[in-house]
């Protein structure tokens, strides 16, 4: 899509589905690829240490597939499980830990923490060049002034999966729904390193369909269901769903639903599914962050 192209009312076409486990594959033979070369030339076989305090039940499930698909990836993992009344200081003491071990190219600290760690501080305490979640304010600065550093793994995500569909982002108009640090706000800076025009909704934006309704992209990261419906969307718009809720069905059963309500999105341009579309995104753009991270250590001597 171009800013060039208009819309109409009355477009036939069916939303084209962007397939994100599909992507994710391909991005992880890439990385594979890259591990395997950087290990070969260097030596360093990249590392990732993933950090899970607690045992919140679905933290577990994502902290096993970045531990299994490090694995696959032919990276080393290491993996820190600590019980949820562990004290902020010790959490801290293993940051420090895992900062000063030159074998550790990434560390990822899962959220969410239990409510006596302050998250911020502890992100805060991360080594900038082992971020591979974005998180810390270094990489945060580097990203909203444009000159690289570890970019946090679902917005890199959202922009893969729109880079499949958008040829031209110049110009277009991009509204982001959610003003996350996580990814509302960094999916805004990415749009925006593109020369998009980016408008940031939040909870307190007054005339939210209305806004929605301008945009050639909509990037919904709000964590309401459904809450984007189908007469929001401008018919040829591209739709990223980066919400995922776990509902239960009137008969008993769970399922996982959007912030977007994708059965009404068939005049969209294209849409990611949930699941399927930007979730798995975000352990390969993990991954690939983690080989960044090695990359530069192993330049770094
Ligand atoms: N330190 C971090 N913590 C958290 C992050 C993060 O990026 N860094 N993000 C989320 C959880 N998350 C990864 O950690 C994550 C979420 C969802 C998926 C995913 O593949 N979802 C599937 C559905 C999976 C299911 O059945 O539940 C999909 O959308 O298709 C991967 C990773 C919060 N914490």
């Amino acid at each position: 899509m171009t800013a060039a192209q208009s819309f109409s009312a009355t477009d036939p076409r069916v939303a084209r589905t962007i397939d994100g486990r599909a992507l994710a594959r391909t991005i992880g033979v890439e990385t594979a690829r890259q591990a395997a070369e950087l290990h070969a030339r260097t030596g360093v076989l990249p590392t990732l240490a993933v950090v899970l305090v607690g045992e919140d039940p679905a933290s577990q499930v994502y902290v096993r597939r970045k531990v299994k698909e490090t694995k696959a990836a032919g990276m080393r993992s290491i993996e820190h499980r600590l019980d949820a009344s562990i004290a902020e200081g010790e959490l801290l003491a293993l940051i420090a830990s895992l900062n000063a071990d030159p074998a550790v190219h990434g560390i990822l600290v899962q959220l969410p923490l239990p409510r006596q760690i302050d998250a911020t501080r502890v992100l805060d305490a991360i080594d900038p060049a082992k971020d591979v979640d974005g998180f810390h304010p270094v990489n945060v600065g580097r990203l909203s002034t444009g000159i690289g550093g570890l970019v946090p793994c679902t917005p890199l995500g959202c922009m893969r999966l729109l880079d499949t569909v958008v040829e031209d982002y110049r110009g277009l108009n991009a509204v982001v729904i959610g003003k996350s640090n996580i990814v509302g706000k960094p999916v805004a800076m990415l749009l925006l390193e593109r020369e998009c025009t980016v408008t940031v909704t939040h909870i307190a934006t007054k005339g939210l369909a209305r806004i929605v309704r301008t945009a050639d992209i909509v990037v919904a990261a709000a964590g309401s269901p459904r809450l984007v419906r189908g007469d929001w969307v401008k018919p040829g718009a591209i739709v990223i769903d980066v919400g995922i809720t776990r509902v239960t069905d009137e008969d008993g059963k769970e399922r996982l639903v959007g912030d977007c309500a994708f059965d009404e999105l068939g005049h969209a341009g294209a849409v990611t599914p949930v699941p399927g579309g930007v979730g798995p995104m975000t352990i390969a753009c993990l991954l690939a962050n983690t080989v960044q991270a090695a990359r530069r250590a192993a330049a770094l001597g």
